[in-house]
């Protein structure tokens, strides 16, 4: 005789079918209500005027997390055409003028309904420092013209202002060690290291330094429940281009017709204007007495007496801290890794010197040969490459080797501590992150709590835990199972 399978009887049937439905229910309401909410964006536009030139940014993060590290990135950059908005001192309205493609640009990369509420920020760093120095008034009024243009936009304007060099140095600290994910989880931080036109900063932060040896270099955050007593510095007139006019201004002094210079390659001859040269505040007061109106620039393709003249624009005699970098500025030890960005990252990655496990005695070996190749040979080799920028690449190199040996005490061991660095996961390095996540406080002083689990681990309890309960619960009617007996059934 058949024996009858006691699952088959239409009690435990219905308890099954009950039970799937319940587990397939409780799990799909599990799932969906806590499902993260459909990505919706925010956004944050920020444009960075520096002294070269114009960049707008465009960040984007979700818009329930505001407050969750490693969440805003870039979306899009725009190059503004032209140079900086210093450059339109005397002609203050172009420098508004100059920003408006890039806006148009923004409009069409952010959703138009989040337009009005997207805050748009502009910071100048040291091209607008020095313009202020020299002509307070035509850089008020560039800031006015630069204003009237961005009120304009439909996006919620916030406000064009200088930074400070202080501001420029620590921001940029911020937006490295932010978007390598170190302040949230209170890891060692990464120095921030920028090389612009005008001015650079070196920002760090280093255990045997309180702030008290020098207050005006030292910066202090709270982040995320950790305490942070970051040293920076800004060097106004030690950005590339200023740096280059301190060394023609040294070989200048005496109003030549013409001069030979280590730095350029040989072959190199261009005529430069006396007073050109000498228009920034960096020189002005050295400008030599009766020179000719020009003078020819020669290059001479010597790398260690270039290195020489590069030395010769730090001061390195008095000091009346503990230690100094140059110029008699505080300095405290080097310590941790370093990232180099802007300039310092656009000129090594040019001369193929981005990789320091390089030797620092090889990288010098390599920058000299390509110092000593003459002109003509560097034209042909790179054709697509802008001439300003190529005539200087030799001494942008030895500025950079001698500003971080010899201004900042790098040395062949600390040397592999730097890496040269463009992006971090998508987003430029430089001071434009930090500087809007500060502005729209989105980063906390204290930790933000965190969910317990991410969504997918608590799908997986949830389902899990139902599954079990489901067991128990038919192990648990077990007394009213059919009997199944051995025995043979009397039908
Ligand atoms: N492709 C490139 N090669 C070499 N130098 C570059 C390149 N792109 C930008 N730069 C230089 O990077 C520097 C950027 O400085 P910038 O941010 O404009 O000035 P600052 O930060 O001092 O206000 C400038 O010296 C500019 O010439
Ligand atoms: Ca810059």
């Amino acid at each position: 005789m058949k024996e009858k399978n006691p699952w088959h009887t239409p009690v435990t049937i219905i308890i099954t079918v009950i039970g799937v439905i319940a587990i397939v229910a409780l799990v799909t309401v599990a799932v969906l209500q806590n499902r993260p909410l459909t990505q919706k964006y925010k956004y944050g536009i920020v444009l960075d005027a520096g002294s070269s030139h114009t960049a707008l940014y465009i960040y984007q993060w979700p818009a329930e997390k505001d407050n969750n590290t490693g969440r805003v990135e870039q979306t899009h950059s725009c190059k503004v055409k032209g140079p900086g908005i210093s450059s339109y001192a005397s002609e203050p309205w172009k420098a508004g003028e100059s920003l408006k493609d890039c806006i148009e640009d923004a409009k069409r990369r952010v959703p138009e309904k989040r337009h009005d509420e997207t805050p748009l920020y502009l910071g100048a760093t040291a091209g607008m420092r020095l313009l202020s120095i020299e002509d307070s008034s035509a850089s008020n009024k560039v800031f006015q013209a630069v204003e009237q243009s961005l009120q304009k936009s439909p996006f919620s304007f916030q406000g064009a202002r200088l930074l400070s060099g202080q501001e420029e140095g620590a921001f940029g600290w911020v937006t490295v060690n932010y978007l390598d994910d170190r302040l949230k989880q209170g890891l060692e931080t990464t120095g921030a290291l920028d090389l612009g036109g005008a001015s650079t900063q070196i920002s760090f932060v280093s255990n045997n330094y309180d702030g008290s040896e020098s207050p005006k270099n030292s910066v202090t955050f709270r982040l995320y429940g950790n305490d942070y007593n970051l040293y920076t510095n800004s060097f106004l007139c030690y950005g590339k281009d200023q740096a280059l006019r301190l060394t023609l201004a040294q070989q200048t002094q005496s109003g030549p017709r013409s001069i030979l210079d280590p730095c350029f390659h040989p072959g190199y001859n261009e005529t430069v204007t006396y007073s050109d040269l000498y228009d920034s505040p960096c020189v002005s007061d050295r400008k030599p007495q009766g020179a000719p109106v020009t003078f020819t620039h020669l290059g001479q393709g010597n790398s260690s007496q270039c290195q020489d003249v590069v030395k010769s624009i730090f001061n390195f005699t008095h000091c009346r801290y503990t230690q100094c970098s140059f110029n008699g500025v505080f300095q405290p030890l080097l310590q941790g890794p370093f990232g180099a960005f802007s300039a310092y990252y656009f000129v090594m990655n040019f001369l193929n010197l981005t990789d320091t496990s390089i030797p620092l005695e090889v990288v010098r070996k390599r920058l000299s040969i390509y110092c000593e190749t003459p002109w003509d040979q560097i034209k042909q080799r790179h054709p697509d490459v802008k001439l300003k920028y190529l005539a200087e690449y030799c001494f942008s190199g030895t500025y950079i080797l001698t500003l971080l040996t010899k201004g900042y005490n790098f040395t062949s061991e600390s040397y592999p501590n730097i890496k040269f660095i463009k992006k971090i996961k998508g987003s430029d390095a430089g001071w434009t992150l930090g500087y809007m996540l500060n502005l729209t406080n989105m980063i906390p002083a204290e930790a933000p709590d965190s969910p317990l689990l991410p969504h997918s681990g608590y799908v997986s309890i949830v389902t899990v835990i139902t599954v079990l309960l489901f067991v128990l619960l038919i192990f648990s009617l077990r007394p009213f199972w059919p009997r199944c007996s051995k025995q043979p059934q009397i039908i």
